[in-house]
C-alpha cells in the first residue's frame, strides 16, 4: 500500500498566555489519503483550527508544536524551516478561510492577485497566467470572468468573494486543500453552493480535502471520513456511514443528537449538557466525563486511548460498545415513534 498524502502522528500544540499554557491540542493522530476527503468536527474550541493551521507554520508567535509529527508527501511539515513551508503552503497545500478578506488583498484587482501566485513561482508566463485567472474564475461560477479580473473583492458578493477565493486556491492545483469553516458566514442556499463547487473541483482535479465545521450536517454530506474533535483530541474517527450507523462515542453521539437532520432516535434536537473544559487543564482523566451520561469511576480515573474498534474507525471511550446500542436502540425507538405518528387516526 502507498503511504498516505498526509500522516499526523501525536501532534501537540501549545499557546503560551499570561493565565498559563493553553493545551490546544493534544495529541492528534490521522492519515489522510490522496483525493480524500476528511471533515472535522468539534464544539468551538475543540482544537479543530489550531490542528490544522499548525502544519502550516500558521500559529503565530505565541503558539508552538511541542511534540509530533506531520508528513505530508513523505517531508515532515513540523520540521521546517519556515521559508519552505511558505512554499508548500499555496503550492502544496492551500487554505481556504470563512472570511475571505483573510486571503484576499481588499486594495488589489482581483486578477492580480491570481496571477501574482502563478508567477511568483514562475509556472506561467504573464498571458497564461491571466489566461488560467480566467479560466479558473469561470470554473467557479463568476460571471464576465475576463471582465471582473479587474474588480476589488469589495465589488464581490459575499458568496462570490467566497468563489474567488477558492479559484485563487486552486491558482497552483493544490494536492490538499484546507477548508477552515469554508461557508459560516453564508446564507443557506449560498452555502450548499459553494460546497457543491469544492466537491465537484474535488472530483475533477483529484486534490484531497480537510473541511473544518462545526457543523456535523456539511460534514456527513459532503466528507468521506469523519473526526470528532474534543477539549484539543480526536475522540471518534470513522467513515461517515461508519460513524453516523455506529456512533461509538458520547460526545460524537452527542453531536448527531443535536443535529436535526441525522440525529440518533430523536424528535427534537437534543442539545449536549454542560460546557467543554478549559483549554488550561491537563486532562489525566476523560475530558468529556462531567457531561457524560455513559461515564463510570474509570472515567474519571483514566483517560482513555483512541482505540480501533473496527477496521478504520477509532474511539477514545471506555464505554464505546454501550453507546452504540444506545445508539441503535434509539434509532428504532424513533422509528416507532414515526411509524406511531404515521398511523391512520380512526374514528
Ligand atoms: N493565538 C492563540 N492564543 C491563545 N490561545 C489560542 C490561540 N488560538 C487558539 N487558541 C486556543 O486554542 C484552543 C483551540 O482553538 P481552535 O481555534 O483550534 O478551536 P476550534 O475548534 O477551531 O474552534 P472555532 O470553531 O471556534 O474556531 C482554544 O482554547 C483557543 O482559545
Amino acid at each position: 500500500m502507498s503511504a498516505p498524502l498526509l500522516e499526523v502522528t501525536d501532534l501537540k500544540v501549545e499557546f503560551k498566555r499570561p493565565g498559563g499554557v493553553v493545551h490546544a491540542v493534544n495529541g492528534v493522530n490521522f492519515t489522510l489519503e490522496a483525493g480524500q476527503s476528511l471533515g472535522i468536527v468539534g464544539e468551538s474550541g475543540s482544537g479543530k483550527s489550531v490542528t490544522m493551521l499548525s502544519l502550516l507554520g500558521l500559529i503565530g508567535r505565541t503558539g508552538r508544536v511541542v511534540g509530533g509529527s506531520a508528513v505530508f508527501n513523505g517531508v515532515d511539515l513540523v520540521k521546517m524551516a519556515p521559508r519552505e513551508l511558505q512554499d508548500v503552503r499555496g503550492r502544496d497545500i492551500a487554505v481556504i478561510f470563512q472570511d475571505p478578506m483573510t486571503s484576499l488583498n481588499p486594495i488589489m484587482k482581483i486578477g492580480a492577485q491570481i496571477t501574482e501566485s502563478m508567477r511568483m513561482r514562475k509556472i506561467y508566463s504573464q498571458a497564461e497566467a491571466k489566461e488560467r485567472a480566467i479560466e479558473l474564475l469561470d470554473r467557479v461560477g463568476i460571471p464576465q470572468p475576463a471582465k471582473r479580473l479587474n474588480d476589488y473583492p469589495y465589488q464581490f458578493s459575499g458568496g462570490m468573494r467566497q468563489r474567488v477565493m477558492i479559484a485563487l486556491a486552486l491558482a497552483l492545483k493544490p494536492k490538499l486543500l484546507i477548508a477552515d469553516e469554508p461557508t459560516t458566514a453564508l446564507d443557506v442556499t449560498v452555502q450548499a453552493q459553494v460546497l457543491d463547487l469544492l466537491e465537484s473541483l474535488q472530483d475533477e482535479t483529484g486534490m484531497a480535502m480537510i473541511i473544518i465545521t462545526h457543523d456535523l450536517g456539511v460534514a456527513t454530506n459532503y466528507c468521506d471520513k469523519l473526526a470528532v474533535m474534543y477539549a484539543g483530541e480526536i475522540v471518534e474517527m470513522a467513515t461517515v456511514d461508519r460513524l453516523v450507523e455506529h456512533t461509538a462515542h458520547p460526545y460524537a453521539l452527542g453531536l448527531l443528537n443535536s443535529t436535526m437532520e441525522i440525529g440518533h432516535g430523536k424528535t427534537a434536537i437534543q442539545p449536549i449538557p454542560g460546557n467543554p473544559p478549559s483549554a488550561l487543564k491537563v486532562h489525566t482523566a476523560c475530558p468529556f466525563a462531567p457531561r457524560c451520561s455513559f461515564k463510570t469511576s474509570v472515567c474519571q480515573e483514566r483517560k482513555p486511548e483512541l482505540a480501533t474498534i473496527e477496521p478504520n474507525h477509532l474511539v477514545a471511550c471506555f464505554h464505546a460498545d454501550e453507546v452504540v446500542k444506545a445508539a441503535q436502540q434509539g434509532d428504532a425507538a424513533a422509528a416507532e415513534v414515526m411509524l406511531n405518528v404515521a398511523q391512520p387516526i380512526h374514528a
